[in-house]
Formats: structure tokens, C-alpha cells, sequence
């Protein structure tokens, strides 16, 4: 408990520095639907249809202006507008709060949208989990300081995974508070840990919700005491809530107008408009989502960017309510999108300051850039389909700009693209999207992390593509680094043994271990990040029966004991195969790989040798007796259609294979590396 105690004096000096209304403005907002469609825009009946009786209509205050907005915002000064974000662990109910507040707001209709609303991309949906942040505008009434006033909210729906966090950080920035959610029943998880950090860091006014006391198994006062020790919150002040039944949800807007300050900006100040994020409509061309810090944009105006120097003219600006509704105007405080001419999404870059080019303004700090923690290559399944990958990828990138994307050339896949990610669920999520939404057909290869080799002319090489990794360099090698992580792993006290010795064969290094009360540990570790790319998480949650929560943050580099790992096929190197690992782990990684290889290679007409070798050394080896799969064995009979159907899918499988020399792989096998290591 000592470093709990230890963090929570610190948190108590820095709360002392909190005090209403004085926090610094940065802002964000996300990219919502990849492909929006303008006909949809809410109209005035659908609007009138959903408000909720005690709560502001917003048509009450719309009129239709000149330019055809239908919302007024000059009633919403500062003053009159709070930006939150909704943080917490994954699957701990921010999405389902998000559909509540919105329904209770009257943005959406009570029943209308799909579940988890703001989750709008088919992978979302799919896996129950959101990828990207949202913003929404809300507008509500409420009594305060004993007079009923309307409000202009900005809710920022986060994504909870650790590969998201940089959406989350960015979400942040737009935000003067946050609603920090919590499972009655789970309690306070990892990355509950790590998102409460993220907004203390901001300054941003926290307001504890604990959700889901509707479970049989929810214990509100055993969260309220980690919350407590954890990170020094009064327990009065949590918010008790159903998102599922709706109970208590009637305190959580009063409470985020009452407890989280407006923004900070300046009205009279020249324009400062802060871009948190684009995305690309084939329609319209970019659309940035931005926050004013200071001043005021109008449709027709001409902004700068700082990034570029490059000008535009403003087409369109309005606000996500929580489809994009123009409202001719965006001021201080608020957030929204506009419209402005850029061609490309890399004209938009996020964390830019857009001033109008009439002015000369001091531009805002903006966002570090995203880190790329795994790489991958990725190839078509057709080596002819180069250019639709490549057109697949530029389109998605435009509304993915965390990821890197560099052409290489492989001698087994042929031409790709060598990609970053934030991590192993980004990547594989990047994956999907691709098929699902750009119909691509993707070999991807073994993740790989950042390592750096030095040598002795003091040159250093790092290394994103193991293949690229010389096996006799020019100059000695003097140091290989490889990136490390802190690792915050929480859970059951029963399962502290295990979690101990998964760590250590990860060539873990434990930093601290502690109690959050008696049912429930916390441990950090320093980790390589090679060892937790692939499936440390499954197997934490395996050995820990599913209780685990882990979160994790860059650490910087180690030096380390490296070694490049290649796979021969009938002595050819496969480059796509290649893989860097620590010495000590070699031996065992080549003997799987070569394992799992001989299952996936389909036996050939000639024998094939499987090897895995250290520069000249091989270290395992396998051998695939010669064979010709007869896909007719087992069809009896002489049902001409039935075999040409069998002899049809054999050719649609042999499509999907790779030929490396004479040895055709099939996509399975390169899914499978990913598994070993
Ligand atoms: N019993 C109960 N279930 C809830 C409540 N709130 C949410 N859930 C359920 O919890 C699951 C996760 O909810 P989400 O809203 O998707 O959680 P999330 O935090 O947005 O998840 P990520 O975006 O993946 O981090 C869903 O099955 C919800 O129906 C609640 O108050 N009570």
C-alpha cells in the first residue's frame, strides 16, 4: 500500500492547485462516422420527436439562419458549455452511459439507435469495443445557481483498450473534466489506473462513477474504497449509476455542469482553433474536427495552418449533434468540424493550430506524435493486387493517421507495405477494417518491435523489419537495445504465484507489488515489449482464470541479448519469416516454428526441409516427406459436379498460397508464426 499512499499525497497536493474555472484549455474531438451521409442530418421533426419532457428541446432555441444552419450557438458563451470525456477500463459501461446521456438529452431517441450508439465502425460492433473516440453535442437544461439555463455539453465517448490510449490522451485535451467510470462489481482495474492518470495529468476535474450496481455481485462501497486509496476521491462524491436500468443517471449531468469548469478561451482574442482529428468523406473531401481555444470561425472565412502555412476557406462548420449539423459558426469553447478545402488528410495534421490568415497568433502546443510499438509487413494474398492494397491502405490510413506506412519488398511475399501500430489489438483491428470495409486480402507478418543496433563506427540501425538486419555487418556490433514497457497488472491475491513466475519467464523485472484492499493486488513490472506483443494477455488471463486487468506505458530501451531468428525452406531464406528474439529464447522459438510450419505446408510432390537457423547455424529442423494431395481420395462415386467442386476449392486454396522458391505457403502458416512468437 506504501506507493498507493505515496501517490495519493501527491495527488492531494496537486488537488490543492484545483480549483473551479481555472484550467488550462487544450481540446480534441474524433473522427465519427467513416462515411457520413448528409441526407440523414437530424431534422427539426425527428428533433422535436425525441426530446425528453423535463429536458432542453433544442429546437426551442433553433432558428434557420442565412446560410441554412439550424442551430444557434451564439446563446452558448463559455460559460454555458462543459467538455467531458467518459474514461474507464474496457467493457466497464462507457459506451452504454454515452447512449443513456444522449437519450436523456433527447440527441437520440430513447430505443432508436443501435446499442453502444457511438460505436459506429462494423469492427466496433463486432467485437463490442470501441476504436475510436466520438464526440457528441448535447444541449440540456438545468437549474443552476437558481436559475434554469441551457447548456452546450461535449461528450467524448473513449476507447478503454491500452492500444487506444493515445485516443484517449488526445480526447482529453479537448476536455475540462472527465467522468472516470467503474465497475461496482470489477472495481478499479488496470486501465482505470492508467486513464485516471492520463486525466489528473490534464488537470481535468475528475467525477467518479461507479456503473453496473444493478449486478447481483456489485459492492459500490468496496469501489468506493479503492477509489479512496487509490487515487484520494471522496467517496461522497462517486455517482452511483445503471447505465443497463437507468438508475442514479439523473445526477450525472447536474453533476458534470455543477463540478467540471468551462473552457478557458478567450472571445476578443484572434482565432485559435485547435484540429483534434480528420477524416476523409468521398464526398466532401477532409473533415477536420477541431476545438476553438480562442476567438470565433464562420463559414466563408480563411484560415492558416501553422504546420504547413498552407490557406483555406471555411465551406462548412458545425457541430457532431450527433450527426454533423452545420451551424455557420463555431465559438470560444466549443467543438465541432469544418469543412475547409483540403485535399488530403495529410494536410490535416492533428494538433495543428488554424488561425485566420489575416491574424498572427502564437500556435498551441498540440499532441506528441503517436508511438508505434509493433510493426507488421503487409502484402496482398495476391501479389497482383499491389495497387488495390495499396489504394485500400491510402484510404484507410486517411482515417487511421496513427498508423505509419512505408512500401518494402519482400523476396517471398513480393511487393507490401511495412506498417506501425500502437499495438497487437490496433493492428489486428487495422487488419480487419481493411477487409471488411476496402475488401483487401491481406498477408500480414510476424509483429515485430523497434530494436536498435549500434556499431562500432557509432552508427545505429533500427531495425523494423527484421529481414533488414545484416548477418554480417560491415562494423562490429557493440550493443543491440530493445524497447521496454511498465506493466500494471491487477488481481484476485490468489493468483499473485503464477502471475509472479509468467513474469519472470518474460524476463520480467517486478517494481512493486502492493495491496489495493484484501482482495485485490497490484503489481508493476518493467517487461520487454517483445515479450507481451503477442499473447501475454491470453496467457495472463488464462493462468488467472480471466481476472486479470493489465495496462501498460513505454519505458524506453534496454540493452539486450538479440539474435536474428530466419526460416529456411529447402535451405532458401524466407525473409518474411524472419525474427529477432533473445538468445536464450531462440532454441525453443525456432522448434516451434518450424512445428507449426510442418503442419501448415501442404506435402508436396518433393520433399521439403524446415530449418531455423542463427547466421549459419541451424537450430531446429523438420522434414515433409513428399506427397500430392489427392482432394479426390474421399470422394466416392462418380458425381462428376461433386469433384469438380472439390478440384475448384483445391484451386481457389492454391490462389491463397505463397510460392517461396518451389515451396508454395499457405496464409494459414504466416498466421500461424504470428501465434509462436
Ligand atoms: N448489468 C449491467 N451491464 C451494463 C451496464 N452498463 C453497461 N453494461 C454492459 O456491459 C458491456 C460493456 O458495455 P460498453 O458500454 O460497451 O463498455 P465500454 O466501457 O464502452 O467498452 P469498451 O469501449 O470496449 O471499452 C455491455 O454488454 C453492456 O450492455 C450496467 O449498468 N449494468
Amino acid at each position: 500500500m506504501g506507493s498507493f499512499n505515496r501517490a495519493s499525497k501527491t495527488l492531494k497536493s496537486k488537488y490543492a492547485q484545483f480549483s473551479h474555472f481555472q484550467f488550462g484549455c487544450r481540446s480534441r474531438i474524433t473522427n465519427p462516422l467513416a462515411k457520413t451521409n448528409y441526407n440523414r442530418l437530424i431534422s427539426p421533426i425527428y428533433n422535436l420527436g425525441c426530446c425528453q419532457n423535463a429536458f432542453f428541446c433544442s429546437y426551442s432555441s433553433r432558428h434557420n439562419s442565412k446560410d441554412g444552419s439550424t442551430i444557434d450557438l451564439s446563446q452558448y458563451p463559455s460559460d454555458k458549455i462543459r467538455n467531458f470525456s467518459i474514461i474507464a477500463h474496457i467493457d466497464h459501461g462507457k459506451s452504454t452511459l454515452a447512449d443513456r446521456l444522449l437519450e436523456l438529452t433527447g440527441t437520440i431517441r430513447k430505443g432508436h439507435g443501435q446499442p453502444q450508439y457511438l460505436d459506429k465502425l462494423q469492427v466496433e460492433r463486432e467485437r463490442g469495443i470501441t476504436v475510436k473516440a466520438q464526440t457528441a453535442t448535447m444541449f440540456h437544461k438545468h437549474n443552476f445557481l437558481g436559475s434554469d439555463t441551457n447548456f452546450l455539453l461535449n461528450l467524448i465517448d473513449t476507447p478503454g483498450h491500452v492500444d487506444f490510449s493515445y485516443e484517449v490522451s488526445r480526447s482529453l485535451a479537448a476536455c475540462q473534466g472527465a467522468l472516470l467510470v467503474v465497475d461496482a462489481a470489477q472495481g478499479v482495474q488496470a486501465q482505470t489506473v492508467a486513464n485516471f492518470y492520463l486525466a489528473f495529468e490534464s488537470n481535468l476535474a475528475i467525477i467518479p462513477v461507479i456503473n453496473k450496481i444493478d449486478q447481483p455481485t456489485a459492492d459500490p462501497d468496496r469501489v468506493k474504497a479503492q477509489l479512496k486509496s487509490m487515487f484520494d476521491l471522496d467517496p461522497s462524491d462517486a455517482l452511483l449509476t445503471s447505465a443497463k436500468t437507468g438508475q442514479g443517471l439523473e445526477k450525472v449531468l447536474p453533476a458534470v455542469i455543477e463540478r467540471i469548469p468551462p473552457p478557458p478561451g478567450k472571445s476578443n482574442s484572434p482565432l485559435r482553433m485547435l484540429l483534434l482529428d480528420s477524416y476523409y468523406d468521398e464526398y466532401r473531401g477532409v473533415i477536420c474536427h477541431v476545438a476553438i481555444v480562442d476567438g470565433a470561425i464562420s463559414k466563408g472565412d480563411k484560415i492558416t495552418s501553422a504546420a504547413t502555412g498552407r490557406s483555406y476557406e471555411i465551406v462548412d462548420v458545425g457541430i457532431m449533434h450527433p450527426e454533423l449539423v452545420p451551424t455557420g459558426v463555431l465559438l470560444t469553447g466549443q467543438v465541432g468540424y469544418v469543412v475547409s478545402g483540403m485535399r488530403s488528410t495529410k494536410e490535416a495534421r492533428v494538433g495543428d493550430t488554424l488561425y485566420h490568415s489575416r491574424s498572427t497568433v502564437e500556435p498551441l502546443p498540440g499532441f506528441k506524435p503517436a508511438k508505434h510499438m509493433v510493426f507488421s509487413g503487409l502484402y496482398p494474398a495476391d501479389g497482383s493486387d499491389f495497387e488495390a492494397l495499396n489504394h485500400a491502405i491510402e484510404r484507410l490510413t486517411c482515417n487511421d493517421s496513427s498508423v505509419s506506412v512505408t512500401k518494402e519488398t519482400s523476396t517471398a511475399l513480393g511487393m507490401g507495405f511495412r506498417c506501425g501500430f500502437l499495438g497487437l489489438l490496433h493492428m489486428d483491428v487495422f487488419h480487419q477494417r481493411l477487409e471488411q470495409e476496402h475488401e483487401a486480402h491481406v498477408i500480414s507478418t510476424v509483429p515485430t518491435v523497434p530494436y536498435i543496433f549500434e556499431y562500432s563506427d557509432e552508427s545505429k540501425l533500427i531495425v523494423q523489419n527484421p529481414a533488414t538486419l545484416p548477418s554480417n555487418p560491415k562494423h562490429r556490433l557493440t550493443a543491440c537495445l530493445e524497447p521496454t514497457v511498465v506493466a500494471t497488472i491487477i488481481i484476485p491475491s490468489e493468483y499473485v504465484g503464477p502471475v509472479i513466475t509468467l513474469c519472470s519467464e518474460r524476463r520480467g523485472e517486478q517494481l512493486e507489488h502492493s495491496f489495493i484492499d484484501s482482495q485485490r493486488a497490484f503489481m508493476k513490472y518493467r517487461l520487454p515489449l517483445r515479450e507481451i506483443v503477442v499473447d501475454f494477455y491470453n496467457e495472463l488471463k488464462s493462468i488467472t482464470s480471466g481476472y486479470a486487468s493489465f495496462d501498460y506505458e513505454d519505458a524506453g530501451y534496454q540493452a539486450s541479448d538479440l539474435v536474428k531468428l530466419d526460416i529456411l525452406l529447402n535451405g532458401q531464406s524466407v525473409d518474411a519469416m524472419a525474427t529477432i528474439v533473445h538468445k536464450t529464447k531462440a532454441q525453443r522459438v525456432g522448434r516451434e516454428l518450424v512445428e507449426k510450419l510442418k503442419k501448415f505446408i501442404d506435402r508436396q510432390m518433393f520433399e521439403i526441409t524446415i530449418q531455423a537457423a542463427i547466421g549459419s547455424k541451424v537450430i531446429a529442423r523438420e522434414t515433409l516427406s513428399a506427397m500430392r494431395k489427392n482432394v479426390l481420395a474421399k470422394c466416392y462415386g462418380g458425381d462428376v459436379t461433386r469433384k469438380r467442386k472439390l478440384l475448384e476449392k483445391q484451386k481457389e486454396g492454391k490462389k491463397r498460397m505463397k510460392r517461396v522458391g518451389s515451396v508454395d505457403i499457405p496464409q494459414e502458416a504466416f498466421h500461424e508464426l504470428l501465434k509462436v512468437s
